[in-house]
């Protein structure tokens, strides 16, 4: 399989090249030449696998030329070994109609372990091959900053650099990222919002002065990788629940759009997937853009679900790609509008492709509160408040009562226990597995939010790609 950029310009890579670049260089993101599909009888032998089993099966496509079958499951053994369930990503019934998704039991308490357990894994199989180092540049709203801390800490050939919005993570996700120690791990929180953070990272990657230096990888689901791990607990759930013979809707809290583009992929695979509800907060360019094709960034309003709060989804453009016909040079050109105005319209084409298998909703304050409340004091569940935007679209989205409707848990509700416990009086345990977290000594650097400091710092820290 090789992988192109979704702006036209950059070369293809093999799944490793794609892998290490994270970023294309013409500033794109590494999409799949095809969408490998599966038939229903295929799909229908997946049933029962053990996770590790079925991550194999359907990633073995994505990494053909760079990783046999085999040694991808001796991966993914090690990498869903780490989880405290045993099923992974366990399905939990709400009512009649509605389930839960666990993706929370990895090391961080949240679903980014599940594609972040994998990815150092796949870094190190592939810096072992070329003898690289690499110098990874992140942006985090909270998760994927300790999800990737937690994969990479300690690993030979790799320094982490991970830039966070100062003051707008929670307690424990801020602790799960300073606390590690490892002199691999650098992190640094920045003056500004998780949009700045990201468009910075962005930046790096196409910055010669970087490049020519360091080689310069990501951990943000603009690597392709971090999508293609989360497609497989889509292929879990459904077939738990009847499918290929049966279609199952999913309810995705977004942000950055990789997680449901991930079911996007996964429909693409064959996967019989009745609707997609993109659930965002009230930073919801996503659900303006899907309801009525104005894609503008507004400014970021601080929630109780901060892990989405981002106004610049990076992987909608894998989506317009898609839904545009592939056409890079076009999409380059729609972006590069988007860049200078901070605004753009969906086509038409564009538009209708997204209606055929996206819905949006957009849940404020008092009805993230009620959705945490309902889940306790109906289903006896504890769930975060980023779950909680899922929860209030799936009951709200007037899907057939016939079609099951999975929303995806994708943090710990003890990663936000304040907002949990302002919800429903009840204060959610912190699992064994994160021990003395409060304990800890914290390390972290401050810089204002300018590129230029960012830059230095990480060019007086890093080791050169060798
Ligand atoms: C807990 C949680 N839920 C949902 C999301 C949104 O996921 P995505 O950015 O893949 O849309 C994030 C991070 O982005 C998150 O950390
Ligand atoms: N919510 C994320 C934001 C970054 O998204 P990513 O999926 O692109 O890494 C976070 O928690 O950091």
């Amino acid at each position: 399989m090789d992988y192109i950029s979704t702006r036209g310009r950059a070369p293809a890579l093999d799944f490793a090249g794609a892998t290490l670049a994270g970023l294309a260089s013409d500033g794109g993101l590494y999409v799949p030449r095809e969408w490998p599909r599966f038939s229903a009888d295929e799909i229908a032998a997946m049933a029962g696998l053990p996770y590790a089993q079925l991550a194999a099966k359907v990633m073995a496509p994505f990494v053909a030329g760079s990783l046999t079958e085999e040694r991808l499951f001796e991966l993914t053994t090690e990498a869903y070994g780490r989880f405290a369930h045993k099923a992974v990503t366990p399905l939990v019934q709400l009512d009649e109609q509605n389930w839960l998704l666990e993706l929370f039991h990895g090391p961080t308490l949240a679903f980014k372990d599940v594609a972040l357990q994998l990815l150092g894994l796949l870094f190190e199989e592939f810096l072992g091959r070329t003898g690289q180092n690499l110098t990874i540049v992140g942006a985090t709203s909270g998760d994927t900053g300790s999800a990737a801390i937690d994969a990479v800490a300690g690993r030979d050939r790799i320094d982490i650099f991970m830039l966070h919005p100062h003051g707008r993570v929670s307690d424990v996700q801020r602790r799960q990222m300073t606390t590690v120690l490892a002199p691999n791990v650098h992190n640094i929180a920045i003056d500004g919002s998780f949009d700045d953070a990201q468009a910075m990272v962005k930046r790096m990657f196409n910055d010669s002065a970087m490049t020519d230096r360091f080689a310069i990888g990501a951990v943000n689901s603009i690597n392709w990788a971090r999508l293609m791990a989360q497609v497989v607990y889509y292929f879990a759930a459904a077939l738990q629940l009847g499918a290929p013979h049966r279609k199952v809707a999913f309810s995705v809290p977004t942000g950055n759009f990789g997680d449901v583009f991930a079911g996007y992929v996964a429909a693409q695979m064959g996967l019989p997937i009745e609707r997609l509800i993109v659930a965002t907060n009230v930073n919801d360019i996503l659900h303006r853009a899907l309801s009525n094709g104005d894609y503008s960034q507004g400014e970021v309003t601080p929630t109780a679900a901060p892990s989405m709060d981002i106004q610049v989804s990076s992987n909608f453009e894998r989506l317009l790609f898609d839904l545009g016909g592939r056409d890079g040079l076009a999409l380059a050109e729609q972006m590069a509008g988007f860049e200078a105005t901070k605004a753009m319209q969906l086509t038409n084409a564009q538009r209708e492709g997204a209606a055929a298998l996206f819905s949006s909703s957009r849940t404020d304050a008092a009805e993230m509160s009620a959705a945490i409340r309902w889940g306790w004091e109906n289903c006896g569940q504890l769930i975060d408040p980023h779950t909680a935007c899922g929860i209030h679209a799936a009951r709200t989205s007037g899907i057939d009562p016939a079609v099951p409707v999975v929303t995806l848990a994708t943090a710990h509700p003890a990663k936000f226990r304040e907002a949990v416990e302002r919800a429903t009086g009840h204060r959610p345990s912190m699992p064994s597995r994160v021990g003395d977290l409060f304990e800890r000594e914290e390390r972290c650097t401050e810089l204002p939010g300018d590129y230029d400091g960012i830059a230095e710092y990480v060019a007086t820290h890093a080791v050169p790609k060798g």
